[in-house]
């Protein structure tokens, strides 16, 4: 295991929902199961009054979010946990703000022998994430000389190639490269990253990992919620915006990446770039036409209960042309990818939550079997990020008796299924790679641009075009014409069921 050295986090935006609901959750796990250094102190900053003790009544003592997630016997740990926290009030986020900031720090640090390395968590809206950091470089925060200094940034990173580039550009004169961690929750997820090590560790999949054997893949997000209290923000941005931009390009990277040198943050993010570069990006109308769909939910009922469409939610437009669905057919642009289509959607309101990978493989070159029963679409690797994160291998057996009838059958592995089987929060293990100094897990400047890149041309397109806004029912799986994206290779694949319901014989469950 990595060292995780004495280190004070400094969140701002700390009486924000992000804070309560994830962060300080994850802190506490993470002192629970022992990897927090011994010295180790949270300093919450915004503009809220609160005083030391209202932040741990708020975030720990008090938090509904922090007692759903913890049983009685880790109740007693809440107190000793809840003094490690301390709260500054920012009075109206001014640059004058900071100097009494820094004797804050100063002063914890030098109380509770932080060893003057500091993480500033950077938890507030975007729009004041340059202005914190300039800040903080203006306190000589930044500086490295006795301790190390690291900023994580939270999501959105840009609304678009422009301004994602502007942000980096700010960013970069206050803090290196190397100090900057852009956090990307899907990143931290155990599933996503046993993308890698699925495809690099088995030498039964890297070889068929290419165009000679793969058919095409389809990648689905689907969330059974809506837009919940989020109406503002989500109605500036959509689902590209929100989950395609980011998390899916992220996993998007991971399915095609060549392999690395090594398991280093750099060499991995190096062939990220490179993936992500070779994305083709779609320029042309007709292109764009053909290959995207997006689509809003619209109200229905759902288990008896009326739930709203889109356009009435809290803070949405009445006339709001923004998706809250987003499928896209795209090919890359190298020589492992020729020609094989990706079939990618994200949604809202969806029957389920789901998020898994499809590798359809192509069917024997010769086929003795095919008039036996075995479809040309029985090979499938599923690769399920969430719920029942697991693996599923679809392949053909032959039936019992006399002949040669063929029959699906499934091979699956279940993370449940193990002995060791505490899969870490996605924000546990985030935050204690960004304490141990290790950025595998979160996006370089350089990889951001590039996913903005492939995004930008399809959101400029829905913008200026009349390209149509589909509907479709809260609670369906998107809208009529979705299955006209993916038409030529099949259908997508109902992910409602989990896993092992998937129809076929079950060999190892
Ligand atoms: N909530 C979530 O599930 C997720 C959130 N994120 C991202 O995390 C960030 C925070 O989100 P969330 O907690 O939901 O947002 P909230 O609106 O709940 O909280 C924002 C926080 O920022 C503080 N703040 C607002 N304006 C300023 C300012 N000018 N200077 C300093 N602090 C300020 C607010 O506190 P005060 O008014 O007291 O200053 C508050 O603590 C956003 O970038 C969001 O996109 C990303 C993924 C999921
Ligand atoms: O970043 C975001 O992710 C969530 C979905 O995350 P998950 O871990 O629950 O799959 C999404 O609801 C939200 O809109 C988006 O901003």
């Amino acid at each position: 295991m990595n060292k995780t050295e004495n280190q004070m986090l400094v969140i701002f935006g700390a009486s924000g929902d992000l804070t309560a609901r994830k962060l300080i959750p994850a802190i506490f796990a993470l002192a629970r199961d022992g990897y927090l250094p011994e010295n180790f102190v949270v300093l919450g900053a915004s503009r809220s009054p609160w005083s030391d003790e209202e932040f741990r009544e708020n975030v720990v003592t008090e938090s509904k979010h922090l007692r759903e997630k913890i049983d009685e016997s880790q109740k007693k740990m809440i107190t000793g946990f809840a003094d490690r926290l301390f709260y500054h009030e920012l009075s109206d986020d001014q640059d004058s703000d900071y100097g009494p900031l820094k004797k804050r720090i100063d002063s914890l640090n030098s109380e509770h022998h932080t060893d003057s390395n500091y993480i500033f968590y950077l938890s507030t809206p975007p729009s004041v994430y340059g202005p914190i950091s300039k800040n903080l470089h203006q306190q000589g925060l930044h500086k490295e000389d006795e301790g190390w200094r690291r900023l994580i940034v939270e999501k959105p990173f840009g609304y678009s190639l422009e301004t994602a580039k502007k942000l980096n550009k700010s960013l970069h004169q206050y803090f290196k490269e190397p100090q900057i961690f852009r956090i990307d929750h899907y990143l931290g997820k155990e599933t996503v990253q046993n993308l890698l090590v699925t495809r690099f560790a088995n030498s039964i999949f890297e070889p068929l990992w290419n165009r000679n054997y793969i058919h095409h893949i389809e990648i689905t997000n689907a969330e059974s919620g809506g837009v919940e209290k989020r109406g503002g923000y989500y109605d500036k941005s959509g689902a590209l915006r929100d989950m395609f931009q980011s998390h899916l390009m992220q996993i998007i990277a991971f399915v095609i990446m060549e392999p690395p040198l090594n398991s280093n943050a750099e060499q991995i993010r190096d062939e990220k770039l490179k993936a992500l570069k070779s994305l083709r990006v779609m320029t042309d109308p007709k292109v764009l036409h053909d290959n995207t769909i997006r689509a809003q939910y619209i109200s229905s009922v759902i288990d008896g209960e009326k739930v709203k469409g889109y356009r009435e939610e809290a803070d949405v437009d009445p006339e709001s042309k923004t998706e809250t669905y987003a499928a896209i057919k795209f090919f890359v642009d190298n020589w492992r990818w020729a020609e094989v289509p990706f079939y990618v959607r994200t949604a809202k309101r969806m029957p389920t939550k789901v998020t898994e990978v499809v590798i359809h493989f192509k069917t024997p070159h010769h086929q003795i079997f095919k008039d036996a029963g075995m479809s040309n679409k029985d090979n499938k690797l599923i690769i399920r990020i969430q719920p029942d994160e697991g693996i599923l291998i679809k392949f053909g057996v032959k039936v019992p008796g006399q002949g040669f009838k063929v029959e699906r059958a499934n091979l699956d592995f279940y993370y449940s299924g193990l002995a060791e089987n505490h899969v870490m929060e996605a924000y546990e293990r985030l935050l204690l790679d960004a304490m141990q100094g290790d950025a595998t897990l979160y996006a370089r400047a350089d990889e951001v641009e590039a996913a903005w890149a492939f995004v930008d041309p399809i959101l400029e397109y829905w913008k200026n075009s009349d390209a149509k806004v589909h509907g479709y029912s809260a609670g369906a799986w998107g809208p009529e014409n979705a299955d006209s994206l993916i038409d030529g290779v099949g259908m997508w694949r109902n992910p409602s069921e989990q896993l092992a319901d998937d129809p076929g014989y079950c060999v190892i469950c």
